[in-house]
Protein backbone atom coordinates (compact mmCIF):
# COMPACT_ATOMS: atom_id res chain seq x y z
CA UNK A 1 0.00 0.00 0.00
CA UNK A 2 1.12 3.35 -0.67
CA UNK A 3 1.88 5.52 1.71
CA UNK A 4 -0.97 8.53 2.59
CA UNK A 5 0.00 11.68 1.09
CA UNK A 6 -1.20 13.77 4.41
CA UNK A 7 -1.52 11.92 8.03
CA UNK A 8 -2.75 14.25 10.51
CA UNK A 9 -2.76 12.08 13.80
CA UNK A 10 -4.40 13.60 17.25
CA UNK A 11 -3.55 17.02 16.18
CA UNK A 12 -4.06 20.17 18.22
CA UNK A 13 -3.13 23.71 17.63
CA UNK A 14 -4.51 26.79 19.68
CA UNK A 15 -3.91 30.54 19.14
CA UNK A 16 -2.21 32.89 22.63
CA UNK A 17 -3.01 29.75 24.24
CA UNK A 18 -6.72 29.30 23.07
CA UNK A 19 -7.24 26.30 21.78
CA UNK A 20 -8.76 25.90 17.89
CA UNK A 21 -8.46 22.35 17.16
CA UNK A 22 -8.11 19.47 19.34
CA UNK A 23 -7.54 15.96 18.94
CA UNK A 24 -7.70 15.93 14.89
CA UNK A 25 -6.83 12.70 12.52
CA UNK A 26 -6.96 13.29 9.31
CA UNK A 27 -5.60 10.71 6.57
CA UNK A 28 -5.81 11.78 2.34
CA UNK A 29 -4.16 9.40 0.45
CA UNK A 30 -2.97 9.81 -3.16
CA UNK A 31 -5.65 10.84 -5.76
CA UNK A 32 -8.66 11.72 -3.24
CA UNK A 33 -10.12 15.09 -3.59
CA UNK A 34 -10.71 16.21 0.46
CA UNK A 35 -12.74 18.49 0.76
CA UNK A 36 -13.14 20.41 4.49
CA UNK A 37 -16.20 22.25 5.50
CA UNK A 38 -17.03 23.49 8.45
CA UNK A 39 -18.92 26.99 9.74
CA UNK A 40 -17.09 30.02 9.62
CA UNK A 41 -14.13 30.23 12.10
CA UNK A 42 -14.48 26.63 13.00
CA UNK A 43 -10.87 26.24 12.35
CA UNK A 44 -10.66 24.88 8.77
CA UNK A 45 -8.02 27.20 7.95
CA UNK A 46 -6.42 26.39 10.56
CA UNK A 47 -6.31 22.81 10.13
CA UNK A 48 -4.90 23.26 6.86
CA UNK A 49 -2.59 25.74 7.80
CA UNK A 50 -1.27 22.99 10.42
CA UNK A 51 -1.22 20.72 7.62
CA UNK A 52 1.93 23.14 6.02
CA UNK A 53 3.74 23.80 8.66
CA UNK A 54 2.45 27.56 8.90
CA UNK A 55 1.05 27.00 12.17
CA UNK A 56 2.41 24.86 15.14
CA UNK A 57 0.68 22.00 16.63
CA UNK A 58 0.18 22.05 20.16
CA UNK A 59 0.13 18.38 20.39
CA UNK A 60 0.41 15.27 17.77
CA UNK A 61 1.90 15.16 14.42
CA UNK A 62 1.84 15.30 10.65
CA UNK A 63 3.20 13.77 7.98
CA UNK A 64 3.71 14.41 4.39
CA UNK A 65 4.40 12.05 1.86
CA UNK A 66 5.74 9.54 4.38
CA UNK A 67 7.65 12.21 6.31
CA UNK A 68 7.24 13.75 9.72
CA UNK A 69 6.44 17.41 8.61
CA UNK A 70 9.93 18.86 10.15
CA UNK A 71 11.92 16.71 7.89
CA UNK A 72 9.89 17.31 5.41
CA UNK A 73 11.96 19.48 2.56
CA UNK A 74 10.46 18.65 -0.29
CA UNK A 75 7.67 21.45 -0.73
CA UNK A 76 7.92 21.46 -4.17
CA UNK A 77 5.77 18.33 -4.92
CA UNK A 78 2.85 20.94 -2.61
CA UNK A 79 1.22 24.10 -4.27
CA UNK A 80 -0.75 25.88 -1.41
CA UNK A 81 -3.47 28.66 -2.45
CA UNK A 82 -4.12 31.14 0.34
CA UNK A 83 -7.19 32.60 0.91
CA UNK A 84 -7.13 36.01 0.07
CA UNK A 85 -4.45 37.82 -2.52
CA UNK A 86 -2.42 39.26 0.13
CA UNK A 87 -1.02 42.62 0.48
CA UNK A 88 0.65 42.84 -3.19
CA UNK A 89 -2.08 43.04 -5.20
CA UNK A 90 -0.64 46.30 -6.47
CA UNK A 91 2.15 45.32 -7.63
CA UNK A 92 2.62 45.78 -11.20
CA UNK A 93 3.39 42.14 -12.63
CA UNK A 94 1.82 41.30 -15.37
CA UNK A 95 -0.54 37.42 -14.96
CA UNK A 96 2.70 35.35 -16.75
CA UNK A 97 5.08 36.91 -13.77
CA UNK A 98 3.19 35.54 -10.82
CA UNK A 99 2.32 32.06 -12.81
CA UNK A 100 6.05 31.94 -13.40
CA UNK A 101 6.68 32.67 -9.64
CA UNK A 102 5.44 29.42 -8.98
CA UNK A 103 8.52 27.44 -10.53
CA UNK A 104 11.26 29.19 -8.49
CA UNK A 105 10.83 25.95 -5.77
CA UNK A 106 11.66 23.93 -8.82
CA UNK A 107 13.82 25.56 -10.98
CA UNK A 108 16.03 27.42 -7.99
CA UNK A 109 16.07 31.37 -7.93
CA UNK A 110 19.57 31.92 -10.01
CA UNK A 111 19.14 29.49 -12.72
CA UNK A 112 17.11 31.74 -15.42
CA UNK A 113 14.13 29.67 -16.97
CA UNK A 114 14.64 27.59 -19.14
CA UNK A 115 12.18 25.70 -21.47
CA UNK A 116 10.18 22.87 -19.80
CA UNK A 117 9.78 25.92 -17.13
CA UNK A 118 8.06 28.52 -20.01
CA UNK A 119 5.88 25.38 -21.03
CA UNK A 120 4.78 24.66 -17.44
CA UNK A 121 3.74 28.37 -17.02
CA UNK A 122 1.84 28.22 -20.48
CA UNK A 123 -0.31 24.71 -19.48
CA UNK A 124 -0.79 26.04 -15.85
CA UNK A 125 -2.30 29.73 -17.92
CA UNK A 126 -4.50 27.14 -20.55
CA UNK A 127 -5.40 24.87 -17.45
CA UNK A 128 -7.35 28.11 -15.64
CA UNK A 129 -8.32 30.14 -19.17
CA UNK A 130 -5.98 32.97 -18.26
CA UNK A 131 -3.59 32.29 -21.66
CA UNK A 132 -5.14 35.48 -23.64
CA UNK A 133 -4.25 37.72 -20.60
CA UNK A 134 -0.83 36.54 -19.46
CA UNK A 135 0.92 40.18 -20.37
CA UNK A 136 -2.16 41.97 -18.72
CA UNK A 137 -0.93 43.21 -15.15
CA UNK A 138 -2.61 41.51 -12.44
CA UNK A 139 -4.59 44.61 -10.86
CA UNK A 140 -6.59 44.79 -13.98
CA UNK A 141 -7.91 41.44 -13.54
CA UNK A 142 -11.35 40.59 -11.49
CA UNK A 143 -11.53 38.98 -8.37
CA UNK A 144 -12.23 35.78 -9.66
CA UNK A 145 -9.37 36.13 -12.43
CA UNK A 146 -6.66 36.87 -9.71
CA UNK A 147 -7.65 33.84 -7.88
CA UNK A 148 -7.26 31.69 -11.14
CA UNK A 149 -4.33 33.30 -11.26
CA UNK A 150 -2.92 31.95 -7.86
CA UNK A 151 -3.78 28.35 -9.43
CA UNK A 152 -2.03 28.85 -12.05
CA UNK A 153 0.70 29.95 -10.04
CA UNK A 154 0.84 26.62 -8.03
CA UNK A 155 0.33 24.56 -10.83
CA UNK A 156 2.92 26.09 -12.73
CA UNK A 157 5.28 24.13 -9.82
CA UNK A 158 3.91 21.14 -10.86
CA UNK A 159 3.06 19.52 -7.91
CA UNK A 160 1.42 16.54 -6.32
CA UNK A 161 -0.86 17.95 -3.42
CA UNK A 162 -2.72 21.45 -4.00
CA UNK A 163 -3.95 22.84 -0.62
CA UNK A 164 -6.65 25.42 -1.60
CA UNK A 165 -8.34 27.58 0.63
CA UNK A 166 -11.73 28.68 -0.33
CA UNK A 167 -11.00 28.50 -4.10
CA UNK A 168 -13.87 29.63 -5.26
CA UNK A 169 -15.21 32.31 -1.93
CA UNK A 170 -16.40 35.55 -4.34
CA UNK A 171 -15.58 34.21 -7.30
CA UNK A 172 -17.95 34.47 -10.37
CA UNK A 173 -19.37 31.58 -11.95
CA UNK A 174 -16.78 31.58 -15.09
CA UNK A 175 -13.72 31.85 -12.75
CA UNK A 176 -15.80 28.72 -10.57
CA UNK A 177 -15.99 26.72 -13.55
CA UNK A 178 -12.60 27.15 -15.27
CA UNK A 179 -11.24 26.49 -11.35
CA UNK A 180 -13.10 22.95 -11.89
CA UNK A 181 -12.13 21.89 -15.21
CA UNK A 182 -8.50 23.09 -14.20
CA UNK A 183 -9.14 20.67 -11.19
CA UNK A 184 -10.43 17.87 -12.76
CA UNK A 185 -7.39 17.84 -15.24
CA UNK A 186 -5.32 17.80 -12.22
CA UNK A 187 -6.49 14.85 -10.58
CA UNK A 188 -6.61 13.14 -13.45
CA UNK A 189 -3.03 13.44 -13.63
CA UNK A 190 -3.02 11.65 -10.85
CA UNK A 191 -2.50 14.78 -8.34
CA UNK A 192 -4.16 15.11 -4.78
CA UNK A 193 -6.29 18.31 -3.59
CA UNK A 194 -7.36 19.27 0.13
CA UNK A 195 -9.22 22.18 0.06
CA UNK A 196 -11.41 25.08 2.03
CA UNK A 197 -14.50 25.59 1.01
CA UNK A 198 -17.99 27.16 1.66
CA UNK A 199 -19.95 26.21 -1.30
CA UNK A 200 -18.78 23.66 -3.24
CA UNK A 201 -20.84 24.59 -6.22
CA UNK A 202 -19.11 23.04 -10.20
CA UNK A 203 -16.82 21.49 -7.68
CA UNK A 204 -19.43 19.21 -6.04
CA UNK A 205 -18.88 16.24 -8.27
CA UNK A 206 -15.07 15.97 -8.28
CA UNK A 207 -14.99 15.97 -4.04
CA UNK A 208 -14.42 12.01 -3.32
CA UNK A 209 -14.77 12.70 0.57
CA UNK A 210 -15.75 15.48 3.09
CA UNK A 211 -14.35 16.50 6.49
CA UNK A 212 -16.39 18.58 8.53
CA UNK A 213 -14.81 21.35 11.51
CA UNK A 214 -17.05 21.99 14.34
CA UNK A 215 -16.32 22.57 18.07
CA UNK A 216 -12.60 22.02 17.66
CA UNK A 217 -13.08 18.23 15.76
CA UNK A 218 -13.77 16.56 13.01
CA UNK A 219 -17.48 15.49 13.46
CA UNK A 220 -18.12 13.95 9.48
CA UNK A 221 -15.43 12.07 7.30
CA UNK A 222 -17.11 10.47 4.77
CA UNK A 223 -19.22 11.21 1.46
CA UNK A 224 -20.48 14.92 0.92
CA UNK A 225 -23.50 15.19 3.19
CA UNK A 226 -26.64 16.57 1.33
CA UNK A 227 -27.58 19.86 2.41
CA UNK A 228 -30.19 20.30 4.96
CA UNK A 229 -33.01 22.63 6.26
CA UNK A 230 -33.33 25.77 4.09
CA UNK A 231 -29.76 24.90 2.31
CA UNK A 232 -31.56 22.39 0.88
CA UNK A 233 -33.87 24.64 -0.82
CA UNK A 234 -33.98 25.22 -4.91
CA UNK A 235 -31.77 28.07 -5.46
CA UNK A 236 -29.51 27.46 -2.24
CA UNK A 237 -26.19 26.39 -3.31
CA UNK A 238 -24.39 26.09 0.10
CA UNK A 239 -23.17 23.34 1.24
CA UNK A 240 -23.32 22.93 4.66
CA UNK A 241 -23.33 19.37 6.15
CA UNK A 242 -24.85 19.26 9.00
CA UNK A 243 -23.48 17.40 12.13
CA UNK A 244 -25.74 14.71 14.12
CA UNK A 245 -25.58 16.86 17.46
CA UNK A 246 -25.79 20.45 16.24
CA UNK A 247 -28.84 22.59 15.83
CA UNK A 248 -29.43 23.43 12.05
CA UNK A 249 -29.17 26.97 12.80
CA UNK A 250 -25.24 26.69 13.21
CA UNK A 251 -24.67 26.73 9.62
CA UNK A 252 -26.73 29.93 8.67
CA UNK A 253 -25.00 32.48 7.35
N1 LIG B 1 -3.55 34.12 13.48
C1 LIG B 1 -4.55 33.99 14.36
N2 LIG B 1 -4.41 34.47 15.61
C2 LIG B 1 -5.41 34.35 16.53
N3 LIG B 1 -6.60 33.74 16.27
C3 LIG B 1 -6.77 33.25 15.03
C4 LIG B 1 -5.77 33.34 14.02
N4 LIG B 1 -6.23 32.75 12.89
C5 LIG B 1 -7.48 32.30 13.19
N5 LIG B 1 -7.80 32.60 14.46
C6 LIG B 1 -9.06 32.23 15.14
O1 LIG B 1 -9.16 30.81 15.13
C7 LIG B 1 -10.50 30.41 14.87
C8 LIG B 1 -10.52 29.52 13.62
O2 LIG B 1 -10.16 30.32 12.50
P1 LIG B 1 -10.04 29.73 11.03
O3 LIG B 1 -9.63 30.85 10.15
O4 LIG B 1 -9.20 28.51 11.05
O5 LIG B 1 -11.55 29.31 10.75
P2 LIG B 1 -12.27 28.97 9.39
O6 LIG B 1 -13.15 27.81 9.67
O7 LIG B 1 -11.28 28.83 8.30
O8 LIG B 1 -13.15 30.26 9.18
P3 LIG B 1 -13.75 30.98 7.86
O9 LIG B 1 -14.77 30.05 7.30
O10 LIG B 1 -14.36 32.23 8.41
O11 LIG B 1 -12.58 31.23 6.94
C9 LIG B 1 -11.32 31.68 14.74
O12 LIG B 1 -11.91 31.94 15.98
C10 LIG B 1 -10.29 32.72 14.41
O13 LIG B 1 -10.69 33.97 14.87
Amino acid sequence: MTEPVIQVEHGAVGYDGRPVLRDVSLTVTAGEVVAVLGANGSGKSTLIRAVLGLVPLTAGSVTLFGRPQRRFRQWERIGYVPQRLGAGGGVPATVREVVASGRLARRGILRPPGAADRAAVDTALRAVGLADRAGDPVATLSGGQQQRTLIARALAGQPELLVLDEPTAGVDATSQDAFAGALRDFVAGGGTVLLVAHELGPLRPLISRAVVVHAGGICHDGPVPDPAGHHAEPGHDHVHPHCPDEPVGLWSN
